[in-house]
């Protein structure tokens, strides 16, 4: 089938998550309740909450690959889950993803991996799309000499890096990561934490990052929202959230793991 050029999408100006009303269940297992949630363009937004308060759920809801129970997500201005296909192909054009485990396709090469989306949502050549995915590269940080080697010569920086790459391939403006420091030492994690920043700044980006790492909060987002009690309890700065009373927000930024502890 010949590829299309992808039509701008309209409202762009809107922002670009919008959800209202989300809920989410699975059996009796209810994990999101009346959940409403806004990220501005340009904001990098932190999603904390324990373990199994559906932050992924949510993602995937995000991202279309979970349809919710009811509720409404708006990803700029544009109704999720009822749009034509090209719509959401329009969408999906425009976000990068970053998940956790880096979800590389362990067969192609790193410059193959990131050349992958820029091969399937446009009608460059191999060799322009191959030009662009070097040029990704070195966004990300990733030196050339890498561009050949398979995902399995690679360390966990370097796959998140090329994962990072792959998820900019489009020049996303709405970018997804999922627990992006995770599995990376102190050094790397707070590396990959100023490349983030630094792209969000430099490329406008739109960044929903669900984490478990304080240090990321602090250093590179503007707002965090807290999901807790199957809704967004809390959404602030940090600095308004250290002073909160909601007792799993408290525990978390002065319990014993906390920076604050006393
Ligand atoms: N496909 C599914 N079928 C049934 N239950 C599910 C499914 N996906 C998630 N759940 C349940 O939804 C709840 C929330 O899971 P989720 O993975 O979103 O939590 P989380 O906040 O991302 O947790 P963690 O921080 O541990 O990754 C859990 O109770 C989980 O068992």
């Amino acid at each position: 089938m010949k590829r299309k050029n992808l039509a701008p999408l309209d409202n762009e100006s809107d922002d670009p998550i919008v959800i209202n009303g989300l809920n989410n269940s699975f059996g009796t297992n209810v994990i999101h309740e009346n959940l409403d949630l806004t990220v501005k363009r340009g904001q990098v937004l932190g999603i904390v909450g324990g373990s199994g308060s559906g932050k992924t759920v949510l993602l995937n809801s995000i991202l279309g690959l979970q349809k919710p129970t009811s509720g409404d997500i708006r990803i700029f201005g544009h109704k999720l889950y009822e749009g034509s296909e090209e719509r959401t192909r329009q969408i999906k054009a425009k976000t990068g993803v970053l998940f956790q485990s880096g979800a590389l396709f362990s067969t192609l090469s790193v410059v193959e991996n990131i050349m992958t989306p820029i091969m399937e949502f446009t009608r460059l050549s191999r060799t322009e799309a191959r030009a662009i995915a070097l040029m990704k590269m070195s966004l990300a940080g990733l030196p050339l000499r890498a561009a050949e080697l398979a995902p399995s010569e690679l360390s966990g920086g370097m796959i998140k890096r090329t994962a990072l790459a792959r998820a900019l391939a489009l020049d996303a403006q709405l970018l997804f990561l999922d627990e992006p420091t995770a599995g990376l030492d102190p050094i790397g994690a707070a590396a990959f934490d100023t490349l983030i920043r630094e792209l969000a700044d430099s490329l406008d980006l739109t960044v929903f990052m669900i984490t478990h790492d304080l240090d990321s909060l602090y250093a590179i987002c503007d707002e965090i929202a807290v999901l807790a009690e199957r809704h967004v309890v809390e959404k602030g700065t940090v600095e308004v959230l250290e002073k909160s009373t909601h007792p799993w927000i408290h525990e978390y930024f002065h319990g014993p793991r906390g920076r604050l502890k006393a």
